[in-house]
């Protein structure tokens, strides 16, 4: 299997490859203990090619000498007409902690299983969680033509984030125009597979919302919020933020709402109740709904699995939430090139 210098020979790897790999295969390279795959993707759901990576994986690191195998999907250049850049959903908070990651996470999940295109950006650069919300922590982009080329993960929702280009728990220290720099790249990639682009912004209203504004207008902004006034002050800044730039706001969601006790089952309201309906109202932009405070959100997150992936009420009120949006998206389906 190996030559000489012990780099596996490209085509008895291939000839380990799933068949429906090896029919889609673009180009196949190995360099030391890597190899990088390019697949074709037209016609597969997302979760077909998340299956197929996991198989053709699979079936490559069987061989001793391989360490890594990196797997990019690319739409089939010759599929027709030519599609339209996806809309991008900036998902915004003006305060930190709020659970702004986790929301981007499910709403995209959510949308992907109503059968939209779903990528996700984690323009989070300072602070990136969605690598190991979408549990592809470890994975490294590979680049096509100079750009990055999404990873896929378990959940339908190829995704790109610093943390897929840092080492684990690296500190990120740039200035303004490198993180710019850094959102241009996640923004720029090969995301024409995708319908809709769900980018979780850092907290407040920075540098990187501004290259938003200013580079990579999003079709509309969905503002996360507990319901306590200080987070509620925060969200009318990004309200503002947002309005400002002629972006829409497709609404205000209220996360950590109603704590039910996983002992007793009384429910609680430790961050207060209503706040953000109230806001909502008074701010005259729709109000998209409650996420309630559930322990199984954040273990579900933690370990990777994202909850909207999942059966039960924790899905159930992220699945409300994907309508909601989804539903914004078809109304204003267009708009943005009037
Ligand atoms: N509805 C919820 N129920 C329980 N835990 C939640 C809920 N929403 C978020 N969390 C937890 O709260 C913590 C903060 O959430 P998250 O990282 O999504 O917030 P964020 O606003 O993106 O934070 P940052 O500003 O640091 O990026 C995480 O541990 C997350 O699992």
């Amino acid at each position: 299997m190996s030559t000489p210098d012990s780099t596996p020979d490209t085509e008895a790897l291939r000839a380990l490859l799933p068949a429906q790999a090896r029919e889609r295969l673009q180009s196949l390279r190995c360099a030391e203990a890597t190899v990088t795959l390019i697949l074709e993707a037209s016609g597969l759901s997302a979760r077909d090619r998340a299956a197929l990576e996991i198989a053709a994986r699979k079936a490559l690191l069987r061989e001793e000498d391989i360490a890594e195998v990196r797997i990019a999907f690319m739409a089939d250049k010759d599929a027709g007409a030519v599609k339209a850049a996806p809309r991008i959903l900036a998902v915004g908070s003006g305060k930190g902690g709020v659970g702004k990651s986790t929301l981007s996470t499910n709403l995209a999940v959510a949308l992907a299983r109503q059968g939209l295109k779903v990528g996700l950006v984690d323009a989070d650069i300072y602070g990136p969680s969605q690598a190991r919300l979408l549990g592809t922590e470890g994975i490294k982009p590979v680049a096509h033509d100079k750009r990055l080329v999404p990873v896929a993960s378990p959940w339908g929702v190829p995704v790109l984030s610093m943390a897929h280009l840092s080492e684990p728990g690296q500190a990120i220290a740039w200035r303004g125009p490198m993180a710019a720099g850094a959102l241009t790249q996640l923004l720029e990639a090969h995301w024409e597979d995708a319908d809709v682009l769900v980018v979780d912004l850092p907290p407040g209203t920075g540098d990187v919302q501004l290259t938003m504004l200013q580079k990579f207008k999003p079709a509309g902004a969905v503002i996360v919020s507990t319901p306590q006034d200080l987070a509620l002050i925060d969200a009318t800044r990004a309200i503002e933020l947002f309005t400002k730039g002629g972006v829409p706001i497709v609404g205000l969601v209220e996360n950590m709402a109603g704590y039910i006790c996983p002992h007793c089952g009384e429910e609680s309201d430790p961050f207060g109740c209503g706040g953000a309906q109230a806001s909502a109202q008074e701010l005259g932009v729709p109000f998209l709904g409650r996420i309630p405070l559930d322990i199984a959100i954040r273990t579900q997150s933690d370990a990777g699995t994202p909850p909207a992936a999942g059966e039960g009420k924790q899905a159930e009120a992220f699945a409300a939430l994907g309508q909601q949006v989804a539903a914004w998206l078809d109304s204003t389906a267009g708009a943005e090139s009037n």
